[in-house]
């Protein structure tokens, strides 16, 4: 039987209403959360996220600002700008749009930026706190992949999870929130040997390695779950996953599409986390 798809679109759609809910009630406390994105460049797929995050702040109620900065922009001035945010009391998150140009070190950007606003979740601080397993603000994209599977209603306890990537923003946070959830998780990346009788091992998939289509159903358990965090555009325009997701969905339990699995969670995560951020900082519980 070929596998459920699990909407991300949907799922999405339903966080953010309640998301809307709890802005209002927010705002009769008399605060408005407000998320400040950074964007340095011209990178037409940044263009559209940034446009994206915006207009979903707008959806919900909270308040957002999109700053824009040339691609020639020094780090010396971005550092400027994200401390001038950090003292901002009307900012609640700080997010600067990845990838940065050359010229920026992308690490020492991230450092700066306050944890307390890190609504990326990707400050050394906030990562460290996952890797330990205390609260913090989660990184969106991991913390979005919880709730798809989540959806699935399968347990996730004693689960075999394989991660294909090990990035920082995706392959290594998710892998700390598969453990906290007490699956058992294999990291593999561009050097694993025989990576596909090793995905094959896996109830839980989670692929984030960048290649279009590389996950083929010699990768796939029958029966697994699959995870597809690619977003690759190709020359046609197609947007298209990690996942050959025609033969996959024909052996997997579950499966996610791109577009409309995992991408439209990120979105909607950073949205809580700008609500979580502000309710830290006025100490709101
Ligand atoms: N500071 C950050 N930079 C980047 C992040 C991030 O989480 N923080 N992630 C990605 C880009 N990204 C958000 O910024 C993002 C990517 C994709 C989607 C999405 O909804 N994709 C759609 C397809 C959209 C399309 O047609 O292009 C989908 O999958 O349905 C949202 C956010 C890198 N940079």
């Amino acid at each position: 039987m070929a596998a459920q798809i699990i909407s991300g679109k949907e799922v999405a759609k339903t966080i953010r209403e309640e998301l809307k809910r709890e802005t209002e009630e927010l705002k009769k406390k008399g605060i408005t959360p407000g998320l400040t994105v950074i964007l340095v460049g011209d990178d037409p797929a940044s263009q559209i996220y940034v446009n994206m995050k915006a207009k979903a702040c707008e959806e919900i109620g909270i308040r957002s600002e999109v700053i824009r900065m040339d691609r020639s922009t020094s780090q010396d001035d971005l550092l400027e700008e994200i401390n001038r945010l950090n003292q901002d009391v009307n900012v609640h998150g700080i997010l600067v749009q990845l990838p940065l140009p050359k010229q920026i070190d992308e690490k020492l950007i991230i450092n700066a930026i306050s944890p307390e606003k890190d609504v990326d979740g990707f400050h050394p601080v906030n990562v460290g706190k996952l890797a330990i397993g205390e609260n913090t603000l989660l990184p969106c994209t991991p913390n979005g992949i919880l709730e798809l599977i989540r959806q699935t209603e399968i347990e996730i306890k004693g689960k075999h999870a394989v991660v294909i990537g090990r990035s920082n923003i995706v392959g290594k946070p998710v892998s700390f929130l598969l453990l906290r959830e007490n699956a058992t998780v294999t990291m593999t990346h561009s050097k694993t040997k025989d990576l596909p009788a090793i995905a094959k091992q896996a109830d839980i998939l989670v692929v984030a390695i960048g290649k279009p289509e590389m996950v083929t159903k010699e990768y796939v358990k029958p029966g697994a779950i699959v995870i597809d965090v690619g977003t690759n555009r190709l020359e046609s325009g197609k947007v298209v996953g990690d996942v050959k997701f025609d033969e996959v969905k024909e052996i997997a339990s579950f499966i996610t599409p791109v577009p409309g699995g995992v991408g439209p969670m990120t979105i909607t995560m950073l949205l809580k986390n700008t609500i979580e951020a502000a309710k830290q900082i006025h100490h709101v519980k």
